[in-house]
């Protein structure tokens, strides 16, 4: 090689280990990434491939050399007692043949060699230290040899064991990885985007936003639950293999993803399953970006051992990014019930890995300068979690010149009042409180499944309600007369009858639904519930001051001023006063009920003397969940009281988890906390 052309490689070196470390630290210490992960692996790829060329560019400092970035300030820094490192990439089956033998050239031995198939969840990385059982430290990886201490936002995840059980180790770190489920992601990102807040690109940096800020009630109030995959350090007997460990954590109190986790004899077993993985990735109630193969035998990982980033013996095999190219064809603005204008691309159809996409967010006007996009763009899409994609980027190279700038609208598209942007907002809002969009989407908010219920009053109802303006503010719902439905399309008499009743129904609604259906903003529906747990009524809620609000555990500065700017303005007191009139009459639940155990199922065994069968069965159905009378590999939780029998065996033979009765009143308590 000449030395020009040498010279010129190490400027390509050069200019892509800058550009790496620039996203790098974008990605890992400010949670706002620039580029989609699958092009920073593209970049860190052909990194790697230059210095397996040329190895003398390898330096310390180099990207491929390096985890994570720099951990934030605002935190201490917690020292990792072992390296928390990242994992080598494959993208295909061809990669993890290279994989599979690199690892048989290395070891001595290759017999007994199993590999161990775990998703990939894509979150948050933290290692928990225990002493004694008990939970005293939470830390993110940060660098890998230092990150930052978080243990009091830690603290608030319901699904990490404050206090593990069983024969636990005196000394633990356990890892896992942090994430958020995606029906919470695409229920709060719904709820921001309805109130002009800046909406997430994915759950991954939603849940690292959520836990690396400084204030734990906003950790609390982001739903976050852990899946752990490995350990740190332990005291006594190490397990002989990875699943056999996984097995344990899960006996001593941590969550870990047993039911999808798989053993493979041999690397063509292990890309099958990388196959399967991908296929069942949709229906999964989390994003997976990959499969994480492990060498099973702990012994085998410890000859295998670590390089400077990455250990031998496990690789993250990726799946590809669900990316297409389209063309941006128009823009549609949307009033949200707080008169937030926020805008909406359409796009030519296009179909993204088994999904039609016709429409993508474009966030607020910030983010379009960002991107640059223009009408008539061919872009591309991605779809990331949230149930409306996301636009990545413009394709520059097929600018014609033709294409149009995006501005900011001046005026309200529903009713042409002038919009005004705060300083610190990201989207302009309409101050007109009778702006018909608004009313349509309160009305819209109002009747739906989680606020009043109102079955039979959709979008399609709600539109020619207004439209025949027989609705001019949510208390007229309940002044509509039989004969002004009969102005509907198509209603009869039936039809008429169940409208009307469905909606005096609705006055009776528990008070939590009710609170949620006021469209106060910030407050969702676990807000809700957590304020009503409180106040018991609404005359208590509406007298409320700041400082009593900031008490509460999950209510931050922003909700409370929002909570009592509310109650304060006077449509809104007259509002909950013609409703009052008009007979809707919310309660207070005697029982708080809740969907956390939705899908999960208990089974009670052994004598219990904390509380009877029935209250137990009563608490768990409260939360949506099950309670059976046998242990199967569908169990959840097994709530041994004394001298529990063979149910209690077989349960911990499933390694299924156990709960003495004061885990699991804890668990119901932690509900009612929050
Ligand atoms: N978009 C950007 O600008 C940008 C910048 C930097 C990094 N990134 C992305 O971040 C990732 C790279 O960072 P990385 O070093 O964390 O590597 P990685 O995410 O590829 O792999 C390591 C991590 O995987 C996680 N993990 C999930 N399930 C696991 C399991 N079962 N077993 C073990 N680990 C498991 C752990 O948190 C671990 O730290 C890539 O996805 C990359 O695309 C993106
Ligand atoms: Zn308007």
């Amino acid at each position: 090689m000449t030395s020009a052309s040498f010279k010129l490689i190490r400027q390509q070196h050069q200019k892509l280990s800058q550009q790496l470390h620039h996203h790098s630290y974008r990605y890992h210490t400010l949670d706002q990434p620039e580029i989609t992960d699958s092009e920073y692996d593209q970049l860190l790829k052909k990194l790697l491939d230059i210095e397996a060329q040329h190895p003398e560019l390898i330096t310390p400092d180099s990207p491929s050399q390096r985890v994570g970035s720099t951990p934030l300030s605002g935190f201490s820094p917690a020292k990792h007692v072992t390296p928390m490192l990242s994992l080598e990439n494959a993208f295909n089956g061809s990669d993890l043949r290279d994989f599979d033998t690199r690892v048989k050239r290395f070891l001595s031995r290759t017999e007994d060699l199993q590999y161990l198939c775990e998703p990939k969840l894509d979150g948050v990385a933290v290692a928990l230290t225990y002493q004694q059982g008990k939970l005293i430290r939470g830390a993110t990886r940060g660098n890998g040899l230092t990150g930052e201490d978080i243990t009091q936002n830690v603290r608030t995840i319901g699904a990490i064991p404050l206090q593990l059980q069983n024969d636990y180790p005196e000394q633990l770190e356990v890892r896992g990885e942090i994430y958020m489920e995606l029906e919470a992601f695409r229920k709060l990102n719904l709820q921001r985007r309805e109130e002009g807040e800046a909406t997430f690109a994915n759950p991954r940096n939603l849940t690292a936003g959520s836990l690396r800020q400084l204030d734990p009630k906003l950790t609390a109030s982001r739903t976050l639950t852990i899946s752990c995959y490995g350990i740190g350090a332990i005291s006594g007997e190490m397990p002989a293999t990875h699943q056999q460990l996984l097995e344990a954590l899960s006996h001593w109190g941590f969550k870990v993803n047993l039911s999808i986790i798989q053993t493979a004899d041999n690397i063509e077993a292990v890309i099958d399953r990388y196959a399967e993985l991908q296929a069942i990735r949709e229906t999964l109630p989390y994003e997976i970006d990959g499969m994480v193969i492990k060498v099973n035998s702990i012994a085998l990982q410890q000859e295998l051992g670590e390089k400077s980033r990455t250990p031998r013996w496990a690789i993250a095999a990726k799946f590809p990014a669900r990316q297409e190219q389209t063309v941006l064809e128009s823009v549609r603005l949307q009033v949200g019930r707080t008169g937030a204008v926020t805008p909406v691309a359409n796009l030519r159809p296009v179909n993204v890995s088994g999904v039609t996409v016709s429409s993508a967010s474009l966030h607020n006007w910030d983010e379009i300068s960002r991107l640059d996009v223009r009408i008539g763009d061919t872009i591309v899409v991605e779809r990331a979690g949230d149930v409306i994609p996301d636009i990545v980027r413009v394709v520059l190279e097929k600018r014609s010149g033709n294409e149009t700038l995006i501005s900011e609208p001046s005026h309200c598209p529903s009713c042409g009042s002038k919009l005004i942007r705060e300083l610190d907002e990201v989207v302009p809002r309409c101050q007109n409180l009778d702006c018909p969009a608004r009313l349509k989407e309160s009305l819209k908010h109002f009747c739906s499944r989680e606020a009043m219920d109102i079955e039979g009053l959709g979008d399609r109802q709600i539109d020619q309600l207004l439209r025949l303006k027989l609705v001019n503010s949510i208390a007229d719902l309940y002044r509509l007369r039989r004969e002004d439905l009969f102005q509907f399309e198509r209603m009869g008499d039936k039809l008429a009858d169940k409208l009307l009743k469905a909606i005096a129904a609705s006055k009776q609604r528990p008070l939590e639904n009710f609170i949620f259906a006021l469209g106060i903003r910030h407050v969702g529906k676990h807000l809700a519930k957590l304020i009503v747990h409180h106040f018991d009524s609404l005359e208590k809620l509406a007298a409320t001051t700041t400082e009593e609000l900031l008490a509460l555990h999950e209510i931050g500065p922003q909700v409370s001023a929002s909570i009592v700017h509310f109650f304060n303005a006077e449509t809104n007191q007259k509002l909950l006063q013609d409703l009052q009139e008009l007979g809707v009459n919310p309660h207070k639940e005697e029982r708080i009920s809740g969907d956390r155990f939705q899908g999960k199922t208990f089974v009670f065994t052994g004598s219990l003397e904390r509380f009877s069968r029935k209250e137990g069965t009563a608490l768990v159905e409260a939360q949506g969940g099950r309670v059976s009378g046998s242990v199967s590999k569908k169990t959840d939780y097994v709530v041994a009281g004394a001298e529990a029998g063979s149910k209690l065996t077989k349960a911990e033979q499933l390694g299924i988890q156990i709960l003495s009765e004061d885990d699991f009143l804890q668990l119901i308590e932690q509900d009612i906390e929050k």
